[in-house]
C-alpha cells in the first residue's frame, strides 16, 4: 500500500460555464485544463454551482433513506447485469454497499427507481436524485465534449455523445468505527469511458498518480470529482490516463458517494480515431464492443485485473476480439 501525500489535485471551475455566464475564453481555458489534467493525472476536481447546503442535506437524507431499508427490499434489486443491482455484504469488501439506477439521465428511470422502493413515491428522493444525476450528465458531456475539442477531434463530438450510455451507482461506506484506516473499496480502474462521483463530507476516496503516489481526495461541498475509465484510455490510444483508485474510510460516519459512469452503448464499436496513430504512437487496442467485454471479464474468459481490456483487445495480444478490423 503507497503512502499518501497531500498533493492538491487539480480543480477546475465548471459553475460559469454551467450557469451558462462564460465566455469562449472560459471554455477554451477550462478545456486546456481538462487536457492537461486527464493526460498528466487521469482526474480533477470540477467545481458547480448549485451545490446547496439543503440540496445536500435532501440528498444525503434520501441515501440514508434508501440504505436504511430492510435487506430484504434491498436484494430484490439484485441484478446478473455487471454492475447493476444491489451490492452489499460482500466478505472482502464488508463496509460497502451500492445500488444502480441503469440510464438515469433518460426520462423516467428515477422515477422507477424510485417507485421500486417506495410504491407510494418519495418526492424528496426522486427530486433529489434527478437533480444530482442531470449535474453530473451534464459535466459528463462537457469534458467528453472538451476532450475531444482539444485533441482537435470535434467531428468525433457527435458520435460520441451519441454512443454513449450512462449508469449512476449510490454506494455506501459504513464507518469502520476504529482510527486505522480500513479498506472501504479495494484499489481498481474503471471499466467507463469517464467517472464522474460525488460524495457528503466524510473522506475516503484516493487517486493514484502516475508515479505510484496516492492522492486523498479533498472534500468540498460544491465539487465532483471526475476521472478516466480504461475504455476512454483505449479510445485515445493511451492519451488519456486510467487511473487507480480506492476508498480508505476510517472513524464511525457513514461515507455516501454518487457516481455517473459513462460507457458505450451495445452494439456499438469504439475504435481509435485514425488521427491518433501515428509512427511514434502505434495502435494500442484493436477495436471493440463494450458489452462483449464485458462478457469475457465476467465469465472468466479474462481475469479481473486492471488492464483487463489490454488483455482483450491490445493491439499486440488481440486474440480474443471478436471483432475484425476492416
Ligand atoms: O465511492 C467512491 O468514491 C468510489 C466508487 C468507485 O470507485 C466505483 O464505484 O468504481
Ligand atoms: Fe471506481
Amino acid at each position: 500500500m503507497g503512502s499518501e501525500t497531500q498533493t492538491k489535485l487539480p480543480l477546475i471551475d465548471f459553475s460559469k460555464i454551467y450557469l451558462q455566464k462564460s465566455t469562449p475564453a472560459d471554455w477554451d481555458s477550462a478545456k486546456t485544463q481538462v487536457h492537461h489534467a486527464l493526460t498528466e493525472y487521469g482526474f480533477f476536481r470540477a467545481s458547480m454551482a448549485g451545490m446547496s447546503p439543503e440540496f445536500r442535506t435532501s440528498l444525503f437524507g434520501s441515501l440514508d433513506q434508501l440504505f436504511d431499508l430492510p435487506l430484504e427490499t434491498k436484494l430484490k434489486s439484485i441484478s446478473d447485469k455487471p454492475f447493476h443491482g444491489y451490492i452489499g455484504h460482500s466478505p472482502t469488501m464488508p463496509l460497502y454497499e451500492s445500488m444502480a439506477v441503469p440510464d438515469a439521465p433518460v426520462a423516467g428511470e428515477v422515477e422507477a427507481f424510485t417507485d421500486f422502493f417506495w410504491p407510494h413515491g418519495n418526492p424528496l428522493f426522486r427530486e433529489s436524485i434527478r437533480n444530482i444525476s442531470d449535474k453530473l450528465y451534464w459535466l459528463d458531456r462537457a469534458v467528453r465534449k472538451m476532450v475531444m475539442e482539444s485533441l482537435g477531434l470535434e467531428k468525433y463530438s457527435d458520435d460520441h455523445m451519441d454512443s454513449t450510455k450512462h449508469l449512476l451507482r449510490v454506494a455506501k461506506y459504513k464507518g469502520p468505527d476504529t482510527d486505522e484506516s480500513i479498506m472501504g473499496l479495494t484499489s481498481h480502474i474503471d471499466k467507463t469511458t469517464l467517472s464522474i462521483l460525488y460524495q457528503n463530507d466524510v473522506a475516503g476516496l484516493e487517486l493514484q498518480t502516475k508515479n505510484g503516489e496516492w492522492i486523498r481526495v479533498e472534500q468540498s461541498p460544491d465539487s465532483f470529482t471526475v476521472f478516466v475509465g480504461e475504455v476512454f484510455h483505449a479510445w485515445s490510444n493511451g492519451q488519456l490516463h486510467a487511473p487507480y483508485h480506492r476508498v480508505m474510510m476510517t472513524g464511525n460516519e457513514a461515507r455516501y458517494s454518487l457516481g455517473l459512469f459513462s460507457v458505450p452503448k451495445p452494439g456499438y464499436i469504439t475504435k481509435v480515431p485514425d488521427e491518433l496513430v501515428t509512427k511514434e504512437q502505434p495502435l494500442l487496442f484493436n477495436p471493440f464492443d463494450y458489452d462483449e467485454f464485458l462478457k469475457h471479464l465476467f465469465t472468466g474468459k479474462i481475469g479481473a485485473n486492471e488492464d483487463a481490456l489490454d488483455t482483450y483487445c491490445g493491439a499486440k495480444e488481440s486474440e480474443l476480439t471478436t471483432y475484425s478490423k476492416s
